[in-house]
């Protein structure tokens, strides 16, 4: 099996995780327009999807499925959402393609987080993919100097515009021994809209394709 695969594998099996007629969490990137393409031959079975990016929004729309506001959905009963790391206590980093925000917003409006990977995301140690943060641009400079002091090295994700016209920080060299105590300090950095790392409220279940089929943890 690729990784092309394994993607679509795990992200084909949790679409046993939807139920009729209900309203589904959709996250963003590579993994997840698997489900997305999944999702779209059951469309008829759903009341539609929440969508945490543009780029998510525009594949379902283009397959049919009805996208609707989350302020008009109410509450979630599943997101379902890919991860750049994933450590055994389904504590993640993500934000890879920018989307990070939206996915906190939509994962915390869900009942349930079901995370979708291949074998290559699962880690030991959270921080050697690089730990995205969403900035007000004006405070980019500002949130580097603070973030410096905590370990990192902020690398200014250059030319990329938020969904919600921001700017990226990706930070560099973080070794993340405590996930939640770490999401919690950078979230108290004024100017910081969001972190990559979704510790405080993890995924309630990751679906992991390997090379010998699929790991539920
Ligand atoms: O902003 C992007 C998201 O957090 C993605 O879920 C994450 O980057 C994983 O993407 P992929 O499935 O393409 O590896």
């Amino acid at each position: 099996m690729n990784q092309d695969e394994m993607k679509q594998a795990a992200a084909e099996a949790a679409i046993q995780h939807v139920e009729d007629d209900t309203i589904v969490g959709v996250g963003t990137g590579s993994t997840v327009n698997f489900f997305i393409d999944a999702l779209a031959r059951i469309k008829g079975r759903i009341e539609g999807a929440v969508s945490s990016s543009q780029a998510s929004t525009e594949r379902m729309r283009a397959l049919g499925i009805r996208v609707l506001d989350l302020n008009e959905a109410g509450p979630l009963p599943l997101y379902v959402d890919g991860a750049d790391e994933t450590n055994a206590h389904r504590q993640l980093i993500k934000g890879g393609g920018g989307a990070l925000t939206r996915e906190k917003i939509v994962a915390a409006a869900s009942e349930k987080f079901v995370c979708v990977v291949d074998a290559s995301k699962k880690v030991g140690v959270l921080g050697e993919f690089p730990l995205p943060l969403e900035v007000i641009p004006m405070a980019r400079s500002y949130v580097a100097r603070e973030v410096a002091k905590l370990g990192a090295r902020p690398v200014l994700r250059s030319g990329f515009v938020t969904d919600n016209g921001n700017d990226i920080l990706d930070l560099h060299g973080l070794s993340i021994v405590n996930p939640p105590e770490l999401e919690e300090r950078i979230n108290q950095i004024v100017g910081v809209v969001c972190c990559g790392l979704f510790a405080q409220r993890p995924a309630d279940e990751v679906i992991m394709a390997t090379p010998d089929g699929l790991q539920v943890f």
